[in-house]
């Protein structure tokens, strides 16, 4: 039985709990949060009676797995510790890579505890492909992150335009992957992680967009290089609990979980 220490319990988290409950292999038997409204409290009574909810995770607790999916503060907060204690990270906070020395600190932790984490691929696609070109030469790596206006309520796109009057599509960033995910953190996830699998978070090419006429989180990459050309469009469909997030984001942190706890992973 693998016993599994949640941290974050909002739109993913939520969902996670939900879709993992039926595996009788795994249990989830701690949920991390930094607080417990009512609607949290409800929803692991639900699907994870057995978890215990925490702020931290307890001295004592010896979780086989730790699952983020909470934001960027939880990385230092709560993956680096466990890390460093042995146990594996599976991390949906991709963006927190773009802190200056943060991929050092996860790699140290890492290997003070000899064991392993793992950044899923999250909204996006083609990141097994992606990652294997980048074991040649890569030439270019254009990423455009487009959702409709209110997916971007509550980040600095609201100081760039009136986002609740925006008549068609308007270009609230462009960049490197590094700023998008510093100024984006849970908008910009997407680029963290292509810039990690492909040519680096200074050289990655981002555009975001506010775009009235899309109901989906569209994201859309071209990669270039000694193995050829790729190019992927992902419509996702947001969450309703969190319209920033696509449900997708949600099966790629299940499949990570169930990869590690099943014989056979793919
Ligand atoms: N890799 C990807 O493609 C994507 C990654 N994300 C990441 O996942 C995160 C969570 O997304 P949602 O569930 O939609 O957000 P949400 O706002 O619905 O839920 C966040 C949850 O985490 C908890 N939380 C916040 N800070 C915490 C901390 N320091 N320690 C423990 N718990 C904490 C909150 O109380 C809440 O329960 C985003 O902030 C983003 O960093 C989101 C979308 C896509
Ligand atoms: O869920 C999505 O569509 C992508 C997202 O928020 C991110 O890249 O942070």
């Amino acid at each position: 039985m693998m016993k599994i220490a949640l941290i974050g319990c909002g739109a993913i988290g939520a969902s996670v709990l939900e879709l993992l409950e039926p595996h009788t292999n795994l249990s989830v038997d701690w949920v991390l949060v930094p607080d417990v409204p009512p609607v949290v409290t409800q929803t692991v009574s639900r699907f994870a009676p057995q978890a215990q909810l925490a702020t931290q995770l307890p001295p004592g607790a010896r979780p086989d797995l730790i699952v983020e999916c909470a934001g960027h503060a939880a990385i230092e907060q709560h993956v680096l510790p466990a890390l460093a204690r042995g146990i594996p990270a599976i991390v949906a906070s991709v963006g927190a890579m773009s802190a200056p020395g943060m991929m050092e600190k996860l790699e140290a932790a890492a290997a003070k505890g000899n064991t392993q984490v793992q950044l899923v691929s999250g909204a996006i696609g083609g990141i097994d492909a992606l990652s294997a070109a980048g074991m040649g030469e890569l030439d270019a790596v254009i990423y455009t992150g487009r959702k409709p206006p209110l997916a971007w309520m509550g980040t600095p796109a609201e100081q760039r335009c009136n986002l609740a009057s925006l008549q068609e599509a308007f270009c609230i960033f462009e960049g490197s992957a590094r700023e998008a995910a510093q100024l984006y953190p849970k908008n910009a996830n997407v680029a963290a992680t292509l810039s990690l699998a492909g040519l680096g978070l200074d050289r990655t090419q981002v555009r975001l967009f506010a775009d009235p006429a899309v109901t989906e989180n569209v994201h859309h990459f071209s990669a270039k290089g000694a193995f050829g050309e790729m190019e992927l469009t992902m419509r996702g469909k947001p969450l309703a609990a969190n319209p920033k997030t696509s449900a997708l984001t949600v099966y790629s942190v299940v499949r990570a979980v169930l990869n590690r706890a099943d014989r056979v992973s793919i």
